[in-house]
């Protein structure tokens, strides 16, 4: 078995004029969280979708779980064709909201849901694992936008998928839930579930990946972990400090250490006001899309 999951070779997509996809070239490991980052219209959902299955591309060679995902296009879960139904069971997809399935309640559209899979998990597990118990009863239309974002990724797991798609996951979750979803990824990973997801939050591809991209302009313009992105890791460190008068001084040092050893020294002990830091991954990723 390959060790990726995930093998993209000179992807193209053109919408008539436009071209979205513009010789893409992506490798995701089995069992990474991979997060794709980039500026809204870089290509990501198209990427994503040419990835699920779900949109055509115009050249280049695709492999997801060693089939050409083309070769499923236009064929459902649910379809007789042997090789899509059986790849679409390892695939978990949750798509730019949706979250709302008329009268039904949460508990019977996982349970619907979990027919589709032979290898399902239960649904009342999920449905917990996600946060919801308490909203198992409830129609999903009354459900606020965090919690129908919940049932989609409940809808995207319940099938124990070897790989999961998310497509910007925690738009609308207020900050603990994004906590409970990182630590609910995080345990999927550690289960051998391969992530790919779309975030607009750096602080999510920080917290959650193992390894990140960015896409500008259809194409992928940088790779790597998110402390190494951009030589991030030997970037120049800010050292602030209060001086004796009261107003604050900062600079920029390769040698953070020896510089707060000279300010130790200098102020015979503990450093007002003393602060190290270096370039957040926001920083890097926006100086990557700017240049
Ligand atoms: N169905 C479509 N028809 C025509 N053009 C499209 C279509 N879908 C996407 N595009 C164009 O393709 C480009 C890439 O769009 P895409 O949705 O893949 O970007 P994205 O990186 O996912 O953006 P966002 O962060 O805003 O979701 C954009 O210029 C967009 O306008």
């Amino acid at each position: 078995m390959s060790d990726s999951a995930i093998e993209v070779d000179g992807l193209r997509k053109l919408y008539g004029d436009t071209v979205a996809v513009d010789g893409l070239d992506l490798t995701v490991r089995r069992g990474e969280i991979f997060a794709l980052l980039g500026p809204n219209g870089a290509g990501k959902t198209t990427t994503v979708e040419i990835l699920e299955g779900y949109r055509r591309r115009d050249g280049g060679r695709v492999s997801v779980l060693g089939i050409d995902p083309a070769v499923v296009h236009g064929k459902r879960g649910t379809s007789t064709d042997p090789t899509a139904r059986r790849w679409r069971e390892r695939v978990g997809i949750v798509l730019q909201g949706t979250g709302e399935f008329d009268e039904l309640t949460v508990g019977e559209v996982v349970t619907h849901f979990a027919r589709f899979y032979p290898g399902a998990d239960d649904p009342a597990r999920v449905i917990d694992r996600v946060g919801l118990s308490a909203k198992t009863r409830a129609r999903t239309h009354t459900l606020s936008g965090g919690q129908k974002r919940r049932l989609d990724v409940a809808l995207g797991i319940v099938g124990r998928p070897e790989l999961l798609f998310l497509d910007e996951p925690t738009t609308g979750f207020d900050p603990e839930a994004r906590r409970e979803f990182w630590a609910l990824i995080r345990d999927l990973a550690r289960g051998g579930t391969t992530v790919v997801l779309t975030t607009h939050y750096l602080q999510e591809a920080e917290a959650l990946a193992d390894r990140v991209g960015v896409i500008t302009a259809g194409r992928l313009i940088a790779v790597d972990t998110p402390q190494r992105l951009g030589d991030r890791d030997s970037a120049l460190a800010t050292v602030s400090w209060r001086t004796p008068e009261g107003s604050w001084e900062s600079a920029q040092s390769a040698t953070p250490t020896a510089l707060v050893a000279e300010l130790a020294a200098r102020f015979g002990g503990e450093v007002p006001g003393l602060t190290v830091s270096r370039p957040t991954l926001e920083d890097i990723y926006l100086s990557m899309i700017t240049t």
